[in-house]
């Protein structure tokens, strides 16, 4: 039995041992003195009553006290004295636990005390020495703790069973009072499931802050159900739970594990474009792991490669993630968000009117006519190669004309012209008829949905045949109203000015009923017709203002390029301040060349324009970059074909973007199976020296010029470095030469020419040499290492060469028509008689594009 001795007890309360000594004995312990022993039970009386002055009751430990405890006999003194010395040292051992127990909150002393009460086996018992050193500071809690026994009397085996786990729990970590919560939860760790039911109340009661932690986790996951977004913030909330150490229970664990495997399925956010190494990075994977899927999936791709919608899909699925793809266009819509605002305010705007047609059937001089300048005569080659905008004045209202060119290289260009256009005049010669471009022309107008109006040209010729052009255009859908169509006809002559006045009075009038508006009170949008790189001015756009007004020093933003309006020039050349709709203006003051066709947005400040301009540049370098790095199976078989094609390497460098992509657009025209022109580089501006180096580097690379020269030391390093420049005013001579160019590359065309038939009569075996033919020439002549084919019955049996020609024994070089000769076919010995053999030439000859 566990003894206590008297001096020990002292020590522990902090008083003489004398003093306890005489209090137990007080009490009628039998104590003779400070070494003698007394029982736990007896230790804790002591102790109680020297605390409290009164002796302990001891009926309602009775009561609590199981069955086992109650017959405790009386210590039996021998017994006692003998395990006394061996029970001692945990006592010692133990005080310094005690110690930190005292601070304990009350109800881990009430669970301690009710340790003693319990089937304590000799183990536990030992550790009694603790308890009772506690009890010096709590003899007020008795009533608490009897109701809660009371309470617990019913459970009182499993409670017993749980107190064994907190002693033990006490012994092996004698956590600091502090730390209650930590201890309940250690208790936690040892459960098993039999003792589920009883703790799981404790836990909820202890643990109030770790239940909600609990509850937040779960209620995330159900929202993550509803929202994948958020799943990635769950799976990483869960393993900050884990990491605080919060949760340790199974239970908890469980969860744990479980907003884990559902944190699995992430939601990605991507842009459209994305790259292997970017998808990887955003997914969580290295690049080898989707490299690895791509190429499973049969797709060739480096980490810089682009991933198409597709395969991002594909992807998505093999790695169980959500993919959001990010609109990085919609954020640089800075069109769709100036359209967004609706204008309050609205006035009328002149037209603007853009003139097609067939080549030389007048436009430019109907144009001229009307603005009284001869612009037509300044054009190299006569052919208007540029867009250009010009205002005219008609009875006090204003109209915009566009001059749009003719050539069909123009096509892109026209299309973007048309972008700006309110109505269409179709030009048609009367002495020559509608043409292919015409028919062009009205699709054209057609496809933009733009009225047309047809302005008969020419009538002052003698052979001028309006009536031929009607019907030739009612037969394209464009039937004249006089014949009860929708579409006006005017006959005019750009040379005597015959009806011009009429053709501007039916645009004005259909110009009124199209009631065109817009709002010059707000910041401008402008579409760019025509844009180039100018010596003194850097980039500069012609452009029409389409809404709003266009104000010098206004920020701007174009596509890629961007600025500020350091000036606008008007269609006479002059300075203006401002531009309002319909108004063309040469804005000067980008950073860079716009494309024709761009929308030029006035914006608040240079950084939004700025931001707008790079963000673009960015996103179409991505989307090129996409293109050429971009490799599936299918197109890795493509490569490899290409990688046989001949290639002609050209670098362009044109005056203006639209003649650049005229000419790029003609050139991607020139091209069959086997060669195709590759512009390695195309630039609006000079020639510069890195376009040579650039030149010299690719194999074989020419520079072609459109209205640009080379300079002196541009030229010099050419001739240096060998590069060939050549520079064009005309783009058709540009294109026939690169069309000549192309032709040389082509593989030649090989022909054949039968030069001699003869036929078998007899076959001598000759051994050791094979079957000679006894042959004669029955058409042409026979010529020995001919290339001969043996024909048989009419089907060719055997393609080869002649590998002996002989007559009469002698070898010869060839036997003409009507003689006899003796011949042996190049590795063929079943000749047979009533074969006839056809001698032929390969003739080599270029081919043509
Ligand atoms: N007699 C006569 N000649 C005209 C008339 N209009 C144009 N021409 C002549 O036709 C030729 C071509 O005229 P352009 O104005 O250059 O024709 P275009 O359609 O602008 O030609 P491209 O710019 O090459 O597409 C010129 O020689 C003009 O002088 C006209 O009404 N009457």
């Amino acid at each position: 039995m566990d003894k206590v001795r008297i001096h020990e007890i002292a020590s522990e309360l902090g008083l003489k041992s004398k003093d306890v000594l005489d209090k137990a004995k007080e009490m009628g312990l039998k104590v003779r003195g400070v070494q003698s022993t007394v029982t736990f039970e007896e230790a804790e009386k002591l102790t109680e009553y020297i605390m409290s002055g009164a002796p302990v009751q001891s009926e309602e430990k009775a009561s609590v006290t199981p069955q086992k405890e109650q017959p405790k006999p009386k210590p039996q003194p021998q017994e006692e004295k003998a395990k006394a010395p061996k029970e001692e040292k945990p006592q010692e051992v133990a005080a310094p636990e005690a110690k930190e127990e005292e601070n304990k909150p009350k109800k881990q002393k009430e669970e301690t005390e009710e340790k003693k009460e319990s089937l304590t086996p000799p183990s536990l018992k030992k550790r009694r020495g603790l308890v009772i050193v506690k009890k010096k500071r709590k003899p007020e809690p008795k009533v608490e703790e009897e109701q809660k026994e009371q309470k617990k009397e019913q459970s009182q085996e499993s409670e017993g069973l749980e107190l064994k786990r907190k002693a033990k729990k006490a012994k092996k970590a004698p956590a600091p009072a502090k730390k209650q919560e930590g201890k309940k939860i250690e208790i936690l760790e040892d459960r098993d499931l039999s003792d589920v039911s009883l703790e799981l109340e404790e836990e909820v009661v202890v643990l109030p802050d770790f239940s909600e932690e609990l509850n937040k986790v779960e209620e995330e996951q159900k929202q993550t159900k509803k929202t994948p977004s958020k799943q990635v913030k769950v799976a990483r909330k869960s393993f900050n739970v884990e990491q605080t150490g919060i949760s340790r229970s199974k239970k908890k664990k469980r969860k744990k594990k479980e907003t884990k495997s559902e944190g699995e399925v992430k939601v990605v956010e991507i842009p459209e474009e994305v790259r292997v190494y970017e998808f990887a990075e955003k997914a969580g994977k290295s690049v080898a792991d989707v490299i690895k899927v791509l190429f499973n999936l049969g797709m060739m791709a480096t980490k810089n490669d682009f991933l198409d919608k597709e395969t991002i899909e594909i992807l998505a699925e093999e790695f169980g993630l959500e993919i959001k793809v990010k609109d990085v266009l919609e954020e640089l819509d800075y069109v769709s968000a100036y359209d967004a605002i609706e204008d309050d305010y609205l006035e009328e705007r002149p037209p603007v009117i853009t003139i097609m047609g067939h080549v030389d059937h007048g436009k430019t001089s109907l144009l001229d006519f009307i603005r009284h300048s001869k612009i037509a005569e300044r054009e190299a080659g006569g052919i208007t190669q540029h867009i250009g905008a010009y205002m005219i004045q008609k009875d006090g209202k204003k109209i915009t004309f566009i001059d749009t060119p003719g050539h069909e290289a123009f096509t892109e260009m026209r299309a973007r012209g048309t972008q700006a256009t309110d109505i269409a005049i179709i030009v048609v010669a009367a002495d020559d008829g509608v043409k292919p471009q015409t028919v062009e022309a009205v699709n054209h107008a057609k496809n933009a949905d733009i009225p047309m109006i047809v302005a008969v040209n020419k009538i002052d010729k003698p052979d001028a045949n309006p009536d031929l052009v009607k019907s030739q255009m009612a037969e394209l859908g464009i039937t004249p109203s006089e014949w009860g169509g929708e579409y006006e006809f005017v006959n005019v002559s750009a040379k005597t000015g015959e009806g011009v006045d009429e053709l501007l009075d039916t645009i004005l009038l259909q110009a009124e009923l199209m009631e065109l508006k817009a709002n010059p009170k707000r910041e401008a949008k402008a579409v760019v017709i025509e844009s180039s790189l100018e010596k003194g001015r850097g980039p500069v756009a012609t452009v029409i203002v389409k809404n709003g007004t266009l104000k010098v020093g206004d920020h701007v933003v174009c596509g890629v390029a961007y600025g500020r309006a350091r000036a606008i020039i008007d269609d006479m050349g002059k300075m203006v301040k401002t531009r309002t709709p319909s108004e063309p203006g040469m804005v000067v003051g980008l950073d860079k060349v716009p494309p024709a066709g761009e929308i030029m947005i006035a914006v608040k400040d240079a950084e939004t324009a700025r931001m707008y301009a790079e963000r673009r540049a960015e996103y179409e370098r991505q989307k090129e970059l996409s293109k050429t790095t971009k490799v599936t199976l299918e197109e890795l078989s493509q490569l490899v074909k290409e990688g046989q094609l001949k290639k002609l390497p050209v670098i362009i460098k044109a005056d203006t973007q639209g003649s650049l992509e005229a000419i790029k657009g003609s050139l991607d025209k020139l091209k069959n199976e086997e060669v195709k022109v590759d512009v390695i580089h195309s630039g609006v501006g000079a020639i510069s020296e890195s376009d040579v180096t650039l030149a010299d580097a690719s194999e074989n690379a020419v520079i072609l010029g459109f209205n640009v020269r080379p300079t002196g030391s541009v030229k010099e390093k050419a001739k240096q470095l060998g590069v060939t420049i050549k520079t064009y005013s005309i783009i058709y001579d540009l294109l026939d030469d690169v069309k000549a160019l192309l032709s040389g590359m082509l593989s030649p065309v090989i022909r054949e020419e039968s030069i001699g038939q003869a036929e078998v009569r007899e076959t001598f075996n000759v051994p050791k040499v094979g079957t000679v033919a006894g042959c004669m020439v029955t058409d042409g002549i026979i010529e020995r290492n001919a290339k001969a084919r043996v024909i048989r019955d009419g089907v060719v049996i055997y393609d080869s060469k002649i590998s002996s020609l002989k007559r009469f024994k002698e070898d010869v070089k060839e036997v003409s028509k009507g003689y006899e000769c003796g011949m042996m076919i190049e590795n063929f010995n079943d000749i047979k008689p009533g074969d006839v053999i056809e001698a032929y030439k390969e003739i080599e000859e270029a081919a043509t594009l």
